[in-house]
């Protein structure tokens, strides 16, 4: 058939007919999905008192957009929520998109006690794959708590051994002891890079045996978005990795067309992909070497998971346990630097203990004197409180239509924990802007002054690591770890973060922050 006959022919009209038609429906997907359903949630709700929306619809980006805002201002991309609080807290729910995805926060006590009365028959973890949950699909952390999933986060507990965690204190101080003698050599440090050093050797440690030291500290090879492929050390891969996929979150492909993400079909995710398969690769090989039976030693030998889950229940502990942490030290001794009263008096509390650089810490630290510092406890409890490194819980989801302070919300809707704003609710806390550890101690003027006014903390103000049966089992581990490092570290350094951040009210540490704060190391 020649050209002029096929183009007179109905084979190109139908060819062309049926063209059309898939592109019309494919353009009707996307302004129903990306558009429509996100505008009718965001409008559903406006009508609820006790429910705060945004004031106008933000198409694409929804919620993100204050996120995004925030960063362009220097702001910490969860100051909002820090700005906001007064606001916020007057209502129970706050209903926001991210990007095109419908989600509830529980913001007040009474919607979060009504959470928890229908974990987990009504509500329950949502089977996640987006943010830093990206990087561990098949670990518990993202999974539904079903019997299974409960048996793996026990177990998973008692072989990590955090419930009996004093045993790891020398190792902690022999992490620090390396970390911060390097910090001194240097004009200035990567703050948040070095307490990353800390976290992962700790984790490291607890993890792996001695015999594959030299496979963790190994080169592996990592491609940068330039194409270019680095050669660094599998703790480096987990800092970028875990910052690419928090990146991922603010990424609007990621929103608007999820299997690209998913399925790794562009950059950055199909880098990303692929620089955490490495990772696990990395960590399989580290493993499958090791003779000790230590605790991934152990997550590997149970019959019931396959390997897949194995593999990221291990990148998932490591995830969890170092990432936090390092984040949350930074935070701390930076409100340490901004209160030098503060500081003072905190080592004034360890010298009256015995903890001064003289004598030796392998000695006088241990998990009665840690636990036996107020004063410490208070300053960390408090650093929790000001800047978060995780400012909202993990996704759950409504197993069917349920309501929550007599405001519906449909089976499969996104519900999520806001665990920011509660901390500055000026009827919970007194001078909630202010950074005071003075208000965790029973014993303090202070203490007693803000009785006296009436506002005080319940159960549900701190929610540093969430509520629930789905909560942060590290916590207890992740609070002694913080006490040993702190007391370590202001007994041995000076720690003086840049006049500019010091000055910066809307600063913060927490997961995915653009801040990276280059300090001056001095010995104290
Ligand atoms: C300062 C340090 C830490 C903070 C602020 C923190 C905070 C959190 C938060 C907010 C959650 C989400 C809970 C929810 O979705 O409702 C979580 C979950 C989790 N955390 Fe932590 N965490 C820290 C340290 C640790 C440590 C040291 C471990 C040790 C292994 C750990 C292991 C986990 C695990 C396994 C989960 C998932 C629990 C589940 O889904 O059942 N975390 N953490």
């Amino acid at each position: 058939m020649i050209l002029s006959d096929i183009l007179t022919s109905g084979y190109l009209r139908n060819a062309l007919c049926y063209f059309l038609l898939i592109l019309t429906g494919l353009i009707v997907h996307i302004l129903n999905t990306v558009l429509l359903q996100p505008y009718l949630f965001w409008r559903k709700y406006k009508k609820y008192p006790n429910v705060i929306t945004r004031e106008s619809f933000s198409p694409i980006l929804g919620d993100m957009k204050e996120h995004i805002d925030s960063m362009k201002e220097n702001k910490v991309h969860y100051s909002y929520m820090k700005n906001g609080a007064e606001k916020y807290n007057k209502h129970d729910l706050r209903v926001t998109l991210d990007g095109i995805f419908p989600t509830v926060m529980i913001l007040s006590n009474k919607a979060l006690e009504e959470f928890l009365s229908m974990q987990v028959t009504k509500i329950d973890r949502d089977d996640l794959n987006s943010g830093v949950s990206g990087l561990i699909p098949h670990s518990l952390v993202t999974m539904p708590s079903t019997k299974e999933v409960m048996r793996r986060r026990k177990n998973m507990l008692s072989w990590v051994s955090l419930n009996s965690a004093s045993k790891y204190i020398p190792h902690m101080l022999r992490c620090l002891e390396k970390v911060g003698n390097d910090m001194k050599t240097k004009q200035k440090v990567d703050l948040v890079h070095s307490m990353n050093v800390v976290t992962f050797d700790v984790f490291s440690d607890i993890l792996f045996g001695d015999d594959v030291k030299e496979l963790v500290s190994k080169l592996y090879p990592y491609e940068n978005p330039d194409g270019s492929i680095e050669m660094i050390e599998l703790r480096e891969m987990l800092i970028r990795l875990t910052k690419c996929h928090i990146s991922h979150f603010f990424h609007p492909l990621s929103h608007m067309f999820k299997f690209l993400k998913n399925r790794g079909l562009v950059n950055p995710f199909k880098r990303d992909a692929k620089n955490a398969a490495e990772f696990k690769r990395a960590i399989l090989e580290i493993v499958k070497n090791s003779k000790e039976q230590k605790a991934a030693h152990h997550m590997f030998s149970d019959p019931l998971s396959n390997e897949v889950q194995k593999l990221d229940e291990v990148c998932g502990v490591m995830l969890a346990g170092s990432e936090t942490t390092s984040h949350s030290l930074v935070s701390c001794l930076y409100f340490l630097n901004k209160n030098p009263e503060t500081l003072k008096k905190l080592r004034e509390e360890l010298n009256a203990n015995g903890f001064t650089k003289e004598k030796s810490f392998y000695e006088i630290c241990t998990m009665e004197k840690i636990q036996s510092m107020t004063y410490l406890t208070c300053c960390v409890k408090e650093a929790f409180r000001c800047d978060i490194v995780a400012p909202r819980s993990f996704s759950y989801a409504a197993l069917e239509d349920i309501e929550i302070c007599d405001v519906p919300i449909s089976r499969g809707t996104k519900i999520r924990i806001d665990l920011s704003t509660c901390h500055f609710d000026k009827n919970k806390w007194l001078d909630e802007y202010e950074f005071i550890p003075e208000r965790h101690d029973f014993e303090s003027e202070y203490y007693k002054r803000t009785k006296q006014t009436g506002i005080k903390p319940d159960v549900y103000s701190r929610r540093t690591f969430s509520h629930g049966m789905r909560s942060c089992p590290g916590q207890s581990f992740a609070m002694l770890e913080m006490k040993v490092a702190i007391a370590y570290l202001v007994t041995h350094l000076d720690i003086q973060f840049d006049e500019e951040q010091l000055n910066n009210k809307d600063i913060g540490f927490g997961l995915g922050s653009h801040f990276i704060p280059l300090v001056t190391v001095k010995e104290h």
